[in-house]
């Protein structure tokens, strides 16, 4: 459906996407995951057309963006971070100036118009002025101009900035039922929302693709490993010759542990073995009592912060083979989402007080 062949894009000497390829099939919803800067939006305005790349080429349902730009697309409709919103319209007007741009049959208009207002619930502000309505609601005019025409494909750049809680619930059901009728594409920053969300994920970091799956996999493939975790009753010498006579063992660490007499080992072994039967028989046989074991898949976060971490590329090839859980981090991570959505609640305030302002006014 959307094919994406050796993307480059510079900008003078900055290499914003970097020899980018990957394909998009039908029907499923898609997530474009990276930090900011990563090239997202590069990429999302390549692929609609808005922006020419510096090498490569796009190919829609068939068709090459820059050579049949006109067929390419009518296949897609595309919400920019900075939705194209004419703020001294209303939405029932902004639609109808959306479906003429688009070239739907007039006849066909006030229909198709109420059912896409009806679907991202906005049939109750279609008479007011879009300056007066509130951030959440001004995206859910983006949405339904971007769904003009019953495009098959819908691509959205993080189409939840600047939301509160509440919206960003709101519009992920709406992204989800979009998902049932249309291939849906969606660029976010924010993992929670890629994983909540979509059937498939790529992820993307200084402008190449990093790795891409569906969510569960990736957790599993992109590090191919299990991560056992141990407290063991015993000397670190012992524990330590014990560990290397075990072939399915891929790689172990041996730390200090809080509990007396004891050391915490972390243990690496490929995907499919579980050595956890093992490991006790072995322990055991040697007189050094296993107190504590667990096992921990390494979760969507781990990949991301790994794959996506400043580090030279030699470094992050490394990331991706040998990987251990970096619980920090992802509290970090936990934090940013937190601080970025009160940010979003203070501008969705900050618009409803101007609409009340506003609303006084008249
Ligand atoms: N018009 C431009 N001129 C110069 N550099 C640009 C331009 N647009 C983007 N860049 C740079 O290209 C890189 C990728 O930017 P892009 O906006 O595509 O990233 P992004 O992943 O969408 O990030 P964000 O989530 O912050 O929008 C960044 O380093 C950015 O500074």
């Amino acid at each position: 459906m959307i094919e994406v062949k050796n993307l480059v894009k510079r900008y003078g000497g900055h290499t914003a996407v970097n020899d980018l390829s990957f394909e998009v099939e039908e029907g499923q919803i898609y997530g474009f995951l990276g930090p900011n800067g990563a090239g997202k939006s590069t990429t999302m305005n390549i692929i609609t057309g808005y922006l020419a790349p510096s090498e490569g080429q796009v190919l829609i349902n068939g068709h090459d963006m820059f050579e049949e730009p006109e067929e390419a697309k009518k296949c897609i409709g595309y919400l920019p971070e900075q939705p194209p919103l004419y703020m001294d319209m209303t939405p029932l007007e902004y639609l109808n100036f959306c479906a003429e741009l688009k070239g739907v049959e007039k006849e066909k208009r006030p229909e198709m118009i109420r059912e896409i207002m009806g679907r991202t619930k906005i049939l109750d502000v279609k008479d007011r002025l879009i300056r007066n309505l509130s951030k959440g609601y001004r995206q859910r005019v983006g949405l339904a101009q971007a769904l003009i025409g019953y495009p098959p494909v819908i691509i959205l750049d993080e189409p939840t900035v600047g939301l509160d809680p509440k919206q960003i619930i709101e519009i992920r059901d709406l992204i989800k039922d979009l998902g049932k009728h249309h291939t849906v594409i969606l660029s976010s920053h924010i993992l929670s929302e890629v994983s909540a969300v979509c059937d498939f994920v790529m992820i993307i970091s200084r402008g190449e693709l990093v790795a891409s799956d569906t969510p569960d996999n990736l957790s599993k493939l992109v590090l191919g490993s299990n991560v056992l975790e141990l407290t063991v009753k015993g000397a670190k010498e012992k524990v330590e010759q014990i560990l290397k006579g075990m072939e399915q063992i891929r790689e172990f660490e041996i730390h200090s542990s809080t509990t007396p007499d004891c050391v915490a080992v972390t243990i690496k072994t490929n995907e499919m073995v579980d050595l956890r039967e093992d490991l006790s028989y072995e322990f055991a046989g040697e007189r050094c009592p296993i107190l504590e074991m667990k096992q921990s898949n390494m979760s969507l976060e781990d990949v991301f912060l790994e794959l996506t971490a400043e580090q030279p590329k030699a470094e992050a090839e490394k990331a991706k083979r040998s990987l251990f859980r970096r619980r920090k981090k992802k509290e970090e991570l936990t934090i940013a989402e937190e601080v970025e959505q009160e940010a979003g609640i203070r501008e969705e305030s900050a618009d409803s007080e101007t609409e009340q302002k506003q609303e006084v006014e008249k």
